[in-house]
């Protein structure tokens, strides 16, 4: 059974090695996995990947690819060999180019003999509101309802799980089955700032509606003290993860 701090993931949204290493020493015990996003790796290559990875730390590679199928494919074999645990693609790229991503992903990890990584599809970033995402992005209806629609989506192409707002997990968990994984970004804690963030919630509201994993950044990398804001994030989580069991 995960404990809440398996299931923080931190994000080292930052540009050098240096700083990143910096946040991996100070919240390394009070967390599960580190995040590292198209800043810190277009900064630095897989080198901080691999880095990382000796260093007895799970990495979630999120490139978020949304391209052809058979680009996106080929990009999932090769984050797939950095023996990465988790990497994202955007599910609005379509079920055939999810599919492929999948497949490509288990084949390259079982000609490895290594653990499948969780492909995770982006289903509506959370900086999104409803307004954006009709007027600007063009997409109609609700944020919930397209949400649940790209999950549904992904979940038949044979991904692992989505990343979404801790707002629609309840929906997602009601229309996808209870091993398909929810990860959420746009979790504040009461005394954090939400930032650019639109659709958020508290780590334990999060943890109560059903998350599997809540992904961090700035509240933690962010704070004067980042080992003491991931620990109070975690006790949030247990509180939330206390009262999905009583349920
Ligand atoms: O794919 C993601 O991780 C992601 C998807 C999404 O919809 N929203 C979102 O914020 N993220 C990522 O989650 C992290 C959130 O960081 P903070 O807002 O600083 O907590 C960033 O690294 C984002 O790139």
């Amino acid at each position: 059974m995960q404990t809440a701090k398996d299931r923080l993931i931190v994000a080292l949204d930052v540009d050098s090695r240096e700083e990143a290493l910096a946040i991996v020493q100070a919240v390394g015990k009070n967390c599960g996995t580190f995040k590292i996003g198209m800043q810190l790796h277009n900064s630095v290559g897989f080198a901080i990947t691999e880095e990382i990875i000796a260093l007895g730390y799970p990495v979630f590679l999120d490139l978020k690819f949304h391209d052809i199928p058979n680009t996106v494919a080929k990009a999932s074999a090769v984050v797939t060999g950095k023996s990465v645990s988790m990497f994202t693609l955007h599910a609005s790229g379509g079920k055939s180019m999810m599919a492929r991503a999948a497949e490509e992903a288990k084949q390259k990890a079982s000609t490895m003999n290594k653990d499948i990584p969780l492909v995770l599809a982006v289903t509506i970033l959370t900086s999104m509101n409803q307004k954006t995402l009709n007027e600007e992005v063009g997409m109609d209806g609700s944020v919930e309802h397209n949400v649940l629609r790209l999950a549904k989506v992904a979940e038949e192409a044979g991904v692992g799980g989505v990343v979404a707002s801790p707002q629609e997990i309840s929906l997602i968990r009601q229309a996808c089955s209870e091993n398909f994984k929810i990860v959420t970004p746009g979790v504040r804690p009461l005394w954090a700032d939400a930032n650019d963030q639109a659709r958020t919630m508290t780590p334990e509201e999060a943890m109560t509606a059903g998350a599997d994993y809540l992904v961090v950044g700035r509240p933690i990398t962010a704070s004067a003290n980042p080992a003491e804001s991931a620990q109070k994030i975690i006790e949030e989580m247990e509180k939330g993860l206390q009262q999905r069991q009583l349920r």
